[in-house]
């Protein structure tokens, strides 16, 4: 809860001999598995979740349902199983640093009967939450949140939620429509929740959340731009199975465009629900080559790696590696629409300007992004803010400029704790 902080682990990033080429397999997508279990958490029987994420994010959120009463039995090897039961509180949820919980969470959590208390690491309380606390209130949950309208939160659950209509501005995350999305189907009117306002960043992450709220069995409407109808009703039971995590592979295909090299991400599904061709589209506009096949999705290198103008709203929580290639491109890079990602795991924009500076990069700091500009790159101590993005950041300029020496590596346990380990393994083989 806040106020504890993990020991800090420094770690000097390998950098390659060669062309990286590699097959690797990665755990679940961290933002299909929190919806897994709150979708599962919410059923009208038990859920099987088949190849989850087992990392901070997911535990956490695995243990928050747990003091809902929820059962989740996280023992198997790649198989989770979750029984809901009544919701009930008194509870105290420990979201981490994770989006999804203190989003996805609280509307579950007004479903209970009884006190269920958020909080989290300390940057957690930084993290916007305003809008999303603003709906539920409108939709007759009692709540409490801290001055700034964040966490610590306190939401006083009767075991009904009235639900309606309600406006949410959702410019700063796709996460407050999401949130209350999931839960939607519980309430007694259902939800119509209508966007006004900047656009909502992270499309693909709202239609990840439809997509599985009608796999679930939930009559879901979206035909009008930024309004969404969630009927009430039944969510199902079912098998749920996780793809690996697109966001968690993009340091690896950098690893491949940085020094011409290939990776293979295995078992990529056919028909996916997470924005593959967005990210394809970055990689190919930063000139490697990305191909689909029965062994998975490839990244190579071709030897160039092109600055490039992007707007990344749709993938932002791809910039700090984005932002990384740009510091080892052929010319300069402007990287816009991303202005909600400084309420991240920290502000990213800021973050990114000073870490990428120090390592040699021309940088230029905008309100919504940042301007990138190819230097003579040294090593440097590169903060980590506690930020698992912002080490893959580093990892990747480290592949190519020796002595980058990442402040704390252990953040990158929120959501691949195995990435020290597996970014050795894989430059090794360069
Ligand atoms: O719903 C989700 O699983 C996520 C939505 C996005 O949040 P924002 O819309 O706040 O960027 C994304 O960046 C985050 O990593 C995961
Ligand atoms: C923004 C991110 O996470 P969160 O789900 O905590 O918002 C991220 O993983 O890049």
């Amino acid at each position: 809860m806040a106020g504890v902080t993990a020991e800090l682990r420094p770690w000097l990033a390998p950098s390659a001999t060669g062309p990286v080429t590699a097959t690797v397999r990665l755990p679940g997508s961290k933002s299909m598995t929190a919806r897994a279990l709150i979708l599962a958490a919410l059923g009208d029987g038990p859920s099987v979740i088949e190849a989850p994420l087992k990392a901070r994010d997911t535990t956490l959120m695995s243990s928050g349902l747990r003091a809902l009463g929820v059962e989740v039995d996280t023992s198997g090897e790649d198989r989770w199983v979750v029984t809901p039961g009544p919701l009930r509180g008194p509870a105290r949820v420990d979201v981490g640093l994770a989006g999804t919980i203190m989003r996805f969470l609280p509307p579950a959590a007004a479903l209970a009967d009884g006190v269920v208390e958020f909080d989290g690491d300390p940057h957690a309380r930084n993290r916007p939450m305003g809008p999303i606390v603003a709906a539920l209130r409108a939709l007759g949950v009692e709540i409490e949140a801290s001055p700034t309208g964040g966490l610590p939160l306190t939401v006083r659950g009767s075991g009904l939620v009235e639900g309606g209509e309600v406006v949410i501005d959702a410019s700063g995350s796709s996460q407050f429509v999401s949130g209350l999305l999931l839960s939607a189907a519980r309430f007694a009117k259902g939800l119509t929740l209508r966007h006004e306002g900047p656009p909502v960043p992270s499309a693909p992450h709202l239609r990840m959340t439809t997509h599985m709220l009608r796999a679930a069995g939930a009559e879901v409407d979206e035909s009008v731009p930024d309004v969404w109808r969630v009927e009430p009703g039944t969510l199902r039971g079912r098998t749920w199975t996780i793809e690996p995590d697109l966001s968690g592979a993009a340091p690896f295909f950098a690893a491949a465009a940085v020094t011409g090299g290939s990776v293979t991400l295995a078992g990529w599904p056919a028909d996916s629900w997470q924005p593959v061709d967005q990210v394809s589209r970055i990689f190919t506009d930063l000139g490697a080559e990305v191909t689909r096949s029965a062994e998975g999705l490839t990244v190579r290198g071709t030897g160039t790696l092109r600055g490039i103008t992007a707007d990344l709203s749709e993938v932002s929580e791809l910039t700090p590696v984005v932002s990384a290639l740009a510091v080892l491109a052929d010319g300069p890079s402007e990287l816009r629409g991303v202005e909600h990602i400084r309420g991240h795991e920290t502000d990213r924009i800021a973050a990114l300007a000073t870490e990428l500076a120090k390592v040699g990069a021309g940088v230029t700091e905008f309100r919504d992004g940042l301007r990138i500009e190819p230097g003579a790159l040294r090593g440097a101590s590169f903060e980590t803010y506690a930020d698992h993005r912002m080490a893959h950041a580093a990892a990747v300029v480290g592949l190519a400029v020796p002595g980058v020496e990442l402040t704390d590596v252990g953040c990158t346990s929120k959501t691949l704790p195995e990435f020290p380990e597996l970014w050795a393994e894989l430059v090794a083989r360069s």
